[in-house]
C-alpha cells in the first residue's frame, strides 16, 4: 500500500489515489476473492467447477443435497466450492427443483453466490467487517428497481425460509446488502476450462471506473483466483487509479447504459464527455444529407440529446439513431461468415465512421477469423489476406492505444495477433523478390519488437487460461533464430 491510499468523496465514494508517481507495468497489489460463485441469471451449471449441467431431471446431481454437480465433480471425495452450501441444503432439506426445459435460465442458482458470501462472513467476521461491509451496495437505487422484488422473492425469501438462515441470525437487510454488493462490485473471471463466474475482490473494487483505465488486473484461476493488479501507464502522484467496469470497445451510449443499470452511476470521464470519444469517432455516424460530415451526439451524457452533423445543419433525434444502430446490429448478429463481414463493412461505409464501434466489432471478428478459422488458417492465407489481417490489427491497435493505452492485456493480445502475419507476409514478399534482404530483416525486427512488447504484458497472465502467453515465448525464440538465419544467408 506504499504506492496508493484510499480516499473518499461524495462523487465517487471510496477511491484509490497514487501516493507517488507510478510507472507502466508497476506492480500495485494482489487480491484474493472473499467469495466466488455462479453469475446472476446463469444457466444451470456445476456448483463445484461451473461447467454446464442439465437442469432437467436427467442432469447430474450432488448425491448428498441434490443440487447440480457434474458427473466428474460428483465423484470427488473432497469438495471445496460447494462444500458449505451443501451442508446448509442437507440440514434444511432444501432440494433442487428440476427445470421443465433445459434452455431456460436457472434462477434457483441466483442464491448460491450470496449464500457463499454469507457463509464466508460467518467464517471470517473480521474480514467481512473491515473489507466487505463498507462496500457500496446502492440499496436506495436498487430498491426502486424490478430486480429488487425478484431478488426479495428468489433469494431473500428462499434463504431465510426454506434454507433456515434466519436461525443463524441472518436478516433480510444483510441479504439485500450482499446482493447489492455483489451486483456493484464483482468482477467476471474465467475458470481454467473457460466458464464464466463472478468473484468478489475487496481491494480492486475500491478503485473507480474510467472508460480509459490506467490499471490492469490478471486473475489466476490456477492459484485460487488470486488477482494481480498493475499500472498500465504513468500515473502521476495524486491521480486516481481507475479500472474499467464495462467493455471498452462499446460506444458511449451502451457503456453509459451498462454503468447506470448495473452500477448505478453516470460516468463523466474524458471519453464519455467528448462526442468524438477522444477523436476516435467511435460513435460517429455518416451524415445522410451532406454525405461527408460526421453526426455526433450534442451531449453524450444525455441519452436524449439531439445528434448533429459537424458540416451541415442536419439534426437527428437520439431515438432514431438508436433504432438505426439496432437495425444494423441485428443484421450482422446472425452470421460470422468472413464474406458477409467484409461485404457488410463495405455496405456500412456510407452510414458509419470507419472507427464506429459496429465497424470495429466486425473488424475484430475478422481478425478472429483470419488465421484461426477453417479454410483461413494462417499458413494457408494468401498474401492479400495476410496483408488484410495486418491492416485490421493495426486499426484495432490504434483504437486500443487510446482506450486501453500502455501495458494493457487487450493491446498485448492484439500485438500477438499482429506479429505472425507480418512475418509470413514479409517472407512471401521476399521470396518473390518484392523485398530486399534488408527490408525483409526490418520487417522481422518490427515483428520481434511487437511480439516482445506483447510477451512482457502476457507474462502477468495465468498460462493455464492464456494460451498466447506460452506461444509468445515460443514464437520469440523462433523469430530470433529466423533473424539469425536470414542475416547469415546470401541475398536472393
Ligand atoms: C466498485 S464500487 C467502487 C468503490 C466505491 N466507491 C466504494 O466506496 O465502495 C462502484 C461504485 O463506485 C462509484 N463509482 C465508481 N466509479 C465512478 C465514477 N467514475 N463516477 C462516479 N461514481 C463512481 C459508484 O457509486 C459505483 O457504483
Amino acid at each position: 500500500m506504499d504506492s496508493f491510499e484510499i480516499q473518499k468523496n461524495s462523487e465517487f465514494g471510496r477511491y484509490l489515489i497514487a501516493t507517488r508517481d507510478l510507472q507502466p507495468g508497476e506492480y500495485l497489489f494482489e487480491d484474493t476473492p472473499f467469495a466466488i460463485g455462479p453469475k446472476a441469471r446463469t444457466s444451470c451449471c456445476c456448483l463445484e467447477c461451473y461447467c454446464p449441467v442439465l437442469g432437467t431431471a436427467s442432469g447430474s446431481r450432488c448425491e448428498k443435497c441434490s443440487w447440480p454437480l457434474c458427473a466428474d465433480c460428483s465423484k470427488l471425495t473432497k469438495l471445496t466450492a460447494h462444500k458449505r452450501e451443501c451442508e446448509v441444503f442437507q440440514a434444511a432439506k432444501c432440494k433442487f427443483y428440476n427445470l421443465p426445459d433445459p434452455n431456460v435460465s436457472c434462477i434457483q442458482l441466483d442464491c448460491i453466490t450470496p449464500l457463499r458470501v454469507l457463509l464466508e462472513r460467518e467464517a471470517d467476521m473480521d474480514r467481512w467487517n473491515i473489507e466487505v461491509y463498507p462496500m457500496e451496495d446502492h440499496r436506495d437505487k436498487r430498491f426502486e428497481t424490478d430486480a429488487w422484488d425478484a431478488d426479495q422473492q428468489n433469494i431473500v425469501g428462499y434463504l431465510l425460509g426454506p434454507c433456515k438462515l434466519k436461525d443463524r441470525g441472518i436478516t433480510e437487510e444483510i441479504i439485500q446488502k450482499v446482493i447489492g454488493i455483489l451486483e456493484v462490485n464483482t468482477f467476471e473471471a474465467k475458470t481454467i476450462k473457460g466458464y464464466s463466474i463472478r468473484c468478489l475482490y475487496t481491494k480492486l473494487a475500491i478503485s473507480s471506473h474510467s472508460c480509459i483505465p490506467n490499471t490492469t488486473h490478471a486473475i489466476h484461476p490456477s492459484d485460487n483466483y488470486k488477482m494481480h493488479v498493475r499500472a498500465t501507464t504513468v500515473i502521476p502522484k495524486g491521480s486516481q487509479l481507475y479500472s474499467c467496469y464495462t467493455y471498452t470497445l462499446n460506444g458511449t451510449m451502451d457503456r453509459q447504459q451498462h454503468l447506470m443499470e448495473g452500477k448505478y452511476f453516470q460516468c463523466h470521464c474524458e471519453r464519455c464527455s467528448d462526442p468524438t470519444e477522444l477523436r476516435t469517432h467511435f460513435s460517429s455516424m455518416k451524415c445522410r444529407d451532406c454525405l461527408y460530415g460526421d453526426v455526433d451526439s450534442s451531449n453524450p451524457l444525455d441519452a436524449e440529446a439531439i445528434w448533429k452533423c459537424n458540416k451541415c445543419p442536419m439534426e437527428i433525434p437520439a431515438e432514431s439513431i438508436r433504432e438505426s444502430l439496432k437495425a444494423l446490429q441485428n443484421e450482422i448478429e446472425c452470421t460470422n461468415s468472413v464474406e458477409f463481414l467484409e461485404f457488410s463493412l463495405e455496405e456500412y461505409e456510407g452510414i458509419l465512421h470507419p472507427n464506429h464501434y459496429i465497424m470495429i466489432s466486425m473488424k475484430s471478428a475478422l481478425i478472429d477469423s483470419y488465421g484461426h478459422m477453417k479454410s483461413y488458417l494462417l499458413a494457408e492465407l494468401p498474401d492479400i489476406l495476410l496483408h488484410r489481417k495486418i491492416e485490421l490489427c493495426e486499426e484495432l491497435l490504434s483504437i486500443l492505444d487510446i482506450f486501453e493505452k500502455g501495458m494493457s492485456r487487450a493491446r498485448a493480445l492484439m500485438m500477438y495477433e499482429l506479429h505472425a502475419p507480418i512475418v509470413l507476409y514479409a517472407r512471401s514478399q521476399y521470396d518473390i523478390g518484392h523485398l530486399t534482404k534488408l527490408e525483409y530483416l526490418e520487417q522481422l525486427e518490427k515483428a520481434r519488437r511487437i511480439l516482445n512488447e506483447s510477451r512482457e504484458i502476457l507474462e502477468w497472465e495465468d498460462e493455464n487460461v492464456c494460451t498466447a502467453k506460452a506461444f509468445s515465448l515460443k514464437s520469440l525464440k523462433y523469430l530470433d533464430s529466423l533473424i539469425v538465419n536470414v542475416k547469415n544467408c546470401e541475398e536472393l
